[in-house]
């Protein structure tokens, strides 16, 4: 296509919002019109799906849940007056909440205010607060906020060692939709171990976040913490972000969550259009089934040219990958869908992988976001009328520009500046995006069984730990690895006998390992 055709092409598919002042361009993705109109009553049909969705039908068959989070951001929506109740009143606690802790009415035992907030969660419990705080939250903001995301042991004294002795005037986040998590259940019992080390009370600087009802929720009312914030059935971890689990965090950073809710509102009004070109929500959906053959045979690259939003690949990757990354479609056939998604941020990726997206394998498609909006300080130049943003957007039309000649297909996304509108406006497209995206390829994209499978996994890897262990104990003597497994009844399972003894054995945990270390089967494990 000549500069004049693609000029064309670019005026005919650009999308523009022009309350939230974005612009979405599929012009370099190089489907044609014959393409559109076959997947035309594929939308059709995505476009009904998506709205009894919004009117409270069972969109999650597995868990036998409805899926709301679109209520979220316009209570009016919600199927019932008790639904529509219970968010309008979350919302409202949350800033009662967070005043209270800013004007240091809410305040912890020891010091009159509090001065950092510790978020512990995983997954949807992390990723949203974690992209936001990257995002929005100023150099200087109203709590610092810290995350433990994870079970890592050196992770989570690496945070603690960070925080030290502020430790008494931080407010500690545990957020769990489903409240019985290992990872953030371990971290919690790491932090409350923390506090009495430092003799201090963790029910009174400790809020829950999380389904009512749940063992978290339980434990924060036996224990009498500072207060819970619901965390409702019908929405989705990767969802959650406009729910309690974002919104509270956000909130107590300062960051303005009336903005973050009213740009999804304004995204979410624009995406439940039932015309494709006219959708921008659709219009992804369309570009993500024309690069993967709606099977997912290209990567997504997300590429935010701008500091701030960093982690949006992140938070995307849980958001598309655990929503669309399954086994069976929805009649239960075996489909292996899925989109992978990875990015950082350029120009900076473009000294480290874009090398390949030039010129090596072509097996994805690029999501470019432009922030148009450089900074607030005056502009600077770093050489006779040309400043550092110059250089940024240079870059970001240049890699769009060679990816095209190179025949490898782009998105690009530009937005006036990284605001909270335009974050919650973001998460809106993308949630809906992923939601048609489901539909058109006949899958359900709000359940997980994968992960809880892999849970289940490492549960029968502890049971497996405590069984050994019992078995060495009983011996009193050096066992082979063979004998031992035999001894736990389990031969089948030598290997990974095997690896938690060497996990054990390195951690002074009273296994020992003897004999020669590369040749695992010769070793002998003893308990002491
Ligand atoms: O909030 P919870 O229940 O602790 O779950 C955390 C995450 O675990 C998952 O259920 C599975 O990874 C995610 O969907 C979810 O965001």
């Amino acid at each position: 296509m000549d500069a004049t055709a693609l000029w064309q092409r670019y005026q005919d598919w650009l999308y523009y919002h022009d309350g939230l002042g974005l612009y979405l361009d599929i012009s370099r993705m190089r489907f044609d019109d014959e393409f559109v109109a076959s997947l035309l009553p594929k939308f059709d049909q995505a476009f009904k799906a998506m709205d009894a969705l919004e009117q409270g039908a069972i969109a999650n068959p597995d868990e036998n849940r409805m899926v709301g989070h679109y209520w979220l951001r316009d209570p009016d929506l919600a199927p019932t007056s008790g639904l529509k109740r219970e968010i309008v009143e979350t919302l409202e606690k949350i800033e009662a909440f967070t005043q209270k802790v800013h004007q240091g009415e809410v305040k912890p035992p020891q010091t009159p205010k509090f001065t950092d907030i510790l978020s512990i969660g995983i997954g949807g419990s992390a990723l949203g607060p974690q992209f936001v705080a990257e995002a929005l939250a100023s150099e200087h903001p109203a709590l610092n906020i810290h995350f433990i995301d994870n079970s890592d042991p050196k992770g989570i004294d690496r945070v603690l060692a960070k925080i030290g002795d502020r430790l008494k005037s931080t407010l500690v986040l545990v957020i769990s939709k489903s409240g019985g998590t290992p990872e953030p259940r371990n971290g919690m019992i790491e932090v409350q171990n923390a506090f009495s080390a430092q003799n201090l009370q963790f029910a009174k600087q400790a809020v829950a976040v999380t389904g009512v009802g749940s063992k978290l929720d339980q434990q924060a009312h036996a224990e009498g913490w500072l207060t819970t914030f619901p965390m409702a059935d019908w929405v989705g971890g990767r969802t959650s972000e406009l729910s309690a689990v974002g919104l509270l965090p956000a909130a107590l950073q300062g960051i303005d969550i009336r903005g973050m809710l009213a740009g999804a509102k304004a995204m979410d009004i624009a995406t439940r259009k039932p015309q494709v070109k006219t959708n921008p929500a659709a219009l992804l959906a369309l570009a993500w089934y024309y690069a993967g053959n709606g099977k997912g045979e290209k990567d997504m690259v997300v590429l935010p040219y701008k500091d701030s939003l960093l982690l949006f690949s992140r938070y995307l990757q849980q958001l598309v990958m655990e929503s669309l990354g399954k086994e069976k479609d929805l009649d239960g056939n075996i489909v292996y869908q899925g989109i992978a998604v990875y990015g950082n941020k350029g120009s900076t990726d473009q000294h480290a992988y874009v090398q390949q997206l030039r010129e090596g394998v072509p097996n994805f498609f690029a999501t470019l976001i432009e922030v148009l909006k450089d900074r607030s300080l005056p502009a600077f130049e770093v050489e006779p009328g040309v400043t550092s943003g110059d250089y940024l957007s240079g870059f970001l039309l240049g890699t769009r520009q060679a990816l095209y000649e190179n025949h490898r297909d782009s998105i690009t996304i530009t937005v006036p500046e990284v605001n909270p509108q335009i974050v919650g406006a973001l998460i809106a497209l993308y949630d809906r995006a992923v939601g048609l995206y489901a539909s058109l390829v006949n899958i359900n994209a709000y359940h997980q069984p994968g992960v809880e499978a892999g849970k289940k996994a490492a549960a029968e890897v502890l049971d497996l730990q405590r069984k050994i262990i019992q078995v060495l104990q009983d011996a009193g003597q050096p066992l082979s690895l063979k004998t031992l497994a035999e001894r736990a009844e389990v031969a089948d399972q030598i290997e990974v006998i095997y690896k938690i003894l060497r996990h054990l054995a390195s951690n002074q945990r009273g296994v020992v390992l003897e004999g020669d270390l590369g040749k695992p089967g010769s070793l002998m494990a003893s308990y002491s």
